[in-house]
């Protein structure tokens, strides 16, 4: 970063043929828009000042510092003003461009997509999710959702400065260890002031980002990061920033490290999953990989991880003679959903063959759970809710391979009879109340094939709601509501929806 200068374009030209090597590097990875497609420029004068790197039409500036830097005044005020002329500013020590560039690049990159930029026109760094198999066309997914490998992330650098425009970390930052999760928390609390909710509506993706920067993440974060491929329905908005941990222990540093106030929500295969159309504020975590996607067999037991689908559970203990876990053949979701719905069909039940799971809460402990302490209902678990499953310990009996491959084939029938398994779906919509059917309830309020906007209550099967052209989040859930309302009126009895909804409608 260069000083204020009278004849700015000339020093430009100058400083651009007399770059440090750390510029170069990093210019190496910018110039021709090669990252997400962003056009930067070279020592570009704004006002008084002459930038290292500068994209004009997101209002983005990129500084490299060198240790002279370190708490200066100077650069306060010329932060201060260029972020008054509408203006980001991000900072990095020279150090971490030789040191982490992924990072460095991820960083920049994050703030090009938040909310000031214009996201839409940039592909992430790292390559994107994989739609759920099913895709809302009735193939249950068997296949646990991949992770890229990891990428390394930026050292500490502290917190933003107030404001949300000002990116620049405090000085000072950079060359310390890490701090402590707890020590983190506390900062950012204070900066972010926890008692003024107006502040908390200004965390931005790129904010987001730079607390979770301490926790040196190796799993993969992706900053405004669509959702609607991630779920059958295939509708709504945004991550705000989406999540899929390396491994248990990765997890439980985001979660450590993330202050208390920024939510949180888990989601699986998205089978049972409304995300409203406004997106989800906060953290997404989405489970995947080989951490959490494996499922072996030991004796009598299955070990499996959550992001397993709940089908290649069946189908491995089919392979290994053990019965009693086929009915996961008729469900689409993963086991992380199972444990925290005690996911059921065709008589079969989670609580019946669960011996116990392991969760993280939400100040990154991690335990394991009894049977006993899993709190089973009838589709419900009595785990606190701010817990994230993360793998599950199964028990079959000793069955005849034959019979048990038949019992599965009779699940998939039966679904594929019943159920519109083809569409874009939810799956059952309410809970079935006290000994009654909500399909029979739905159906006596006249609501099959009911409409709203491109959403329609199943002809086949009245408990399911179908995205079956174009229908919004809003048409989704709005259907529903006003399925309940006619179920209210005409049968006196108030449904439930199985169905999760998470996010915020559309603004
Ligand atoms: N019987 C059937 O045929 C069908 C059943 N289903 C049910 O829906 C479930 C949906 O599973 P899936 O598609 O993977 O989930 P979804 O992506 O649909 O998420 C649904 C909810 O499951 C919870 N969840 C998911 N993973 C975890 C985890 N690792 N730890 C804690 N909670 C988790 C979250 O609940 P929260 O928001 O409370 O944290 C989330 O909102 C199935 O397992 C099944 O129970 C769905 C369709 C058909
Ligand atoms: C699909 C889900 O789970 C399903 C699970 O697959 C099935 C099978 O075990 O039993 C529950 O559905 P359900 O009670 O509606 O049972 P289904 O098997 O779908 O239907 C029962 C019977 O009613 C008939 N049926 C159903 C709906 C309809 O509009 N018309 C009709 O005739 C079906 O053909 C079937 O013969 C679960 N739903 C709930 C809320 O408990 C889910 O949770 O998302």
């Amino acid at each position: 970063m260069r000083g204020a200068d009278d004849d700015g374009s000339k020093r430009a030209r100058d400083l651009r043929q007399a770059q440090t090597e750390a510029e170069a590097r990093l210019w190496a990875r910018l110039r021709d828009r090669r990252l997400g497609g962003a056009k930067f420029v070279r020592q570009h004068p704004v006002g008084a000042y002459i930038t290292d790197f500068a994209c004009r039409d997101r209002r983005l500036i990129v500084e490299l510092d060198g240790s002279q830097h370190a708490d200066s005044a100077h650069d306060r005020r010329r932060d201060a003003w260029l972020t008054s002329q509408g203006w980001r500013v991000l900072r990095f020590w020279n150090a971490e461009v030789f040191k982490n560039l992924d990072g460095v690049l991820q960083t920049i990159h994050a703030a090009l997509s938040s909310p000031r930029g214009r996201g839409e026109a940039f592909v992430p760094l790292v390559g994107g999710e994989g739609s759920p198999k099913g895709g809302g066309e009735g193939v249950i997914p068997d296949e646990t959702p991949p992770v890229s490998p990891p990428h390394p992330r930026l050292p500490p650098r502290g917190v933003p400065d107030k404001g949300d425009t000002a990116l620049s970390p405090r000085a000072g930052r950079g060359e310390r260890a890490p701090p402590s999760a707890r020590h983190v928390s506390r900062e950012a609390g204070r900066i972010r002031d926890h008692d003024h909710p107006e502040r908390r509506a200004m965390t931005t993706s790129t904010d987001l980002l730079a607390l979770l920067a301490p926790a040196r993440l190796r799993g993969r974060l992706l900053p405004d990061h669509p959702l609607a491929d991630l779920t059958w329905f295939r509708v709504g908005g945004p991550a705000q920033v989406l999540f899929t941990p390396a491994d248990e222990e990765d997890l439980a540093a985001a979660l450590a490290t993330l202050p208390a106030e920024i939510p949180v929500t888990v989601i699986g295969l998205g089978s049972n999953l409304i995300v409203r159309d406004g997106g989800v504020p906060g953290l997404v975590i989405r489970l995947g990989g080989k951490a959490f996607g494996s499922v072996a067999v030991e004796g009598e037991t299955i070990r499996a991880g959550t992001a397993v689908p709940d089908v290649k559970v069946a189908r491995t203990a089919a392979e290994a003679g053990l019965d009693g876990l086929a009915f996961y053949r008729g469900i689409p979701g993963s086991i992380g959903g199972a444990l925290r719905m005690n996911a059921g069909a065709h008589g079969g039940e989670t609580t019946d063959v669960l011996v116990e799971a392991r969760g993280i809460s939400r100040d990154g402990t991690l335990r394991t759970y009894a049977h006993a302490e899993m709190g089973f209902r009838y589709r419900h678990s009595g785990v606190a809710e701010d817990v994230i499953f993360t793998g599950a310990l199964f028990r079959g009996r000793p069955g005849e391979r034959e019979a048990i491959q038949a019992e599965m084939d009779r699940v998939t029938a039966a679904r594929e009879a019943a159920q519109p398994i083809r569409e874009r779906t939810g799956g059952s919509t309410f809970k079935n109340p006290d000994g009654a059917k909500a399909w029979q309830l739905i159906d006596a309020a006249g609501c099959r094939g009911l409409t709203r906007g491109g959403a329609q209550v199943s002809e086949m099967h009245c408990n399911f709601l179908i995205n079956r052209d174009g229908a919004t989040a809003a048409d989704i859930e709005g259907l529903g509501e006003e399925v309940r309302r006619r179920v209210r009126e005409t049968a006196g009895v108030d449904l439930h929806w199985e169905i999760r909804r998470i996010g915020r409608p559309a603004a």
